[in-house]
């Protein structure tokens, strides 16, 4: 059967009695170029190993399959299991992993089914859950790189440069962390159901930050009480939000002894600025 032609699709989920779940983020891909381009910008070859989230009935999985040593796809949802057994029966490289990507321990996933190979992350992700998947598979810290299709906006906000409306605590952390660019975009008509939004697919390549920081965590409260109420200043935003009993006047000295104008925004900051903000912060 053909995985990507609406017919044969809904001829098969009819014979498996599957229901679609909108609180699995289940929109399934139509067009046979989508599942194509996004294997082929993840990287996977031989030689790579490919975790997947979310394999629906197999599109990605199969054309990920194609190029890369194993695949192992992390499925929540138990009615697919027997429907993937059907579609990936001739393809003995790809793994089905029953479970939560939320609560698999991805490096020890890594470690155990694809050791020896080059790991990446690879997923048509559930729009529900894309901003704590996508922190899980930076987190895991294993991935060489993490390709993943998610909503439009989302994918603009995590590529967003300082001064932008889309710049916000999330495009710091991932920028931080990896160098995220939009490769292209995916129209609603190429998933079934169509969803409302256009999606994009996203390359994240991890990467040494870019810039020197001594206290991850504290850096990132200070981040995100910077971003807390964005309509204020960033003195405001860090004396409301920051919570851990700093005083607005060690504040302004910090902001000031970092250059930074007193009445900047958050927004404006780059992430060299918030990380000698936060160093300032401690002192
Ligand atoms: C947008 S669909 C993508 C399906 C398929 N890869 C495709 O492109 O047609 C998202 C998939 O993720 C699965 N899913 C939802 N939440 C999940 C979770 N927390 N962990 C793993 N898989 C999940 C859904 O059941 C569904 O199969």
């Amino acid at each position: 059967m053909d995985l990507c032609n609406i017919n044969d699709i809904k001829a098969l989920l009819a014979r498996h009695g599957f229901r679609f779940s909108k609180s699995m983020g289940q929109n399934f891909l139509i067009e046979d170029w989508v599942p194509r381009d996004i294997a082929e910008a993840s990287g996977a070859a031989p030689g790579v190993g490919v975790i997947e989230v979310g394999p629906g009935i197999g599109p990605l999985t199969r054309e990920l399959s194609l190029r890369a040593d194993k695949v192992v796809s992390i499925e929540l949802d138990r009615s697919l299991l027997p429907i993937l057994a059907e579609t990936l029966s001739d393809r003995p490289n790809a793994e089905i992993f029953p479970g939560d990507v939320l609560k698999t321990d991805l490096p020890g996933l890594v470690a155990e089914k694809l050791a020896g190979l080059s790991p990446i992350a690879c997923a048509n992700l559930p729009y529900n859950i894309t901003t704590p998947a996508i922190t899980a598979l930076i987190e895991a810290g294993c991935f060489q790189s993490i390709t993943v299709m998610i909503q439009r906006e989302v994918a603009r906000r995590i590529c967003a440069a300082p001064g932008t409306g889309d710049y916000g605590a999330f495009s710091v952390y991932c920028q931080y962390h990896t160098k995220p660019e939009i490769l292209f975009d995916v129209p609603p008509s190429c998933f079934i159901p169509a969803p409302k939004v256009t999606s994009s697919v996203l390359r994240m390549v991890p990467q040494t930050p870019p810039a020197e920081v001594d206290d991850p965590k504290h850096f990132f409260r200070v981040v995100r009480a910077a971003f807390a109420q964005r309509r204020k200043t960033l003195l405001n935003s860090l004396s409301s939000s920051l919570g851990d009993g700093t005083f607005k006047e060690a504040i302004a000295n910090a902001i000031a002894a970092c250059g930074l104008p007193e009445n900047i925004r958050g927004e404006r900051l780059s992430i060299s600025d918030f990380a000698a903000l936060s160093k300032a912060l401690r002192r």
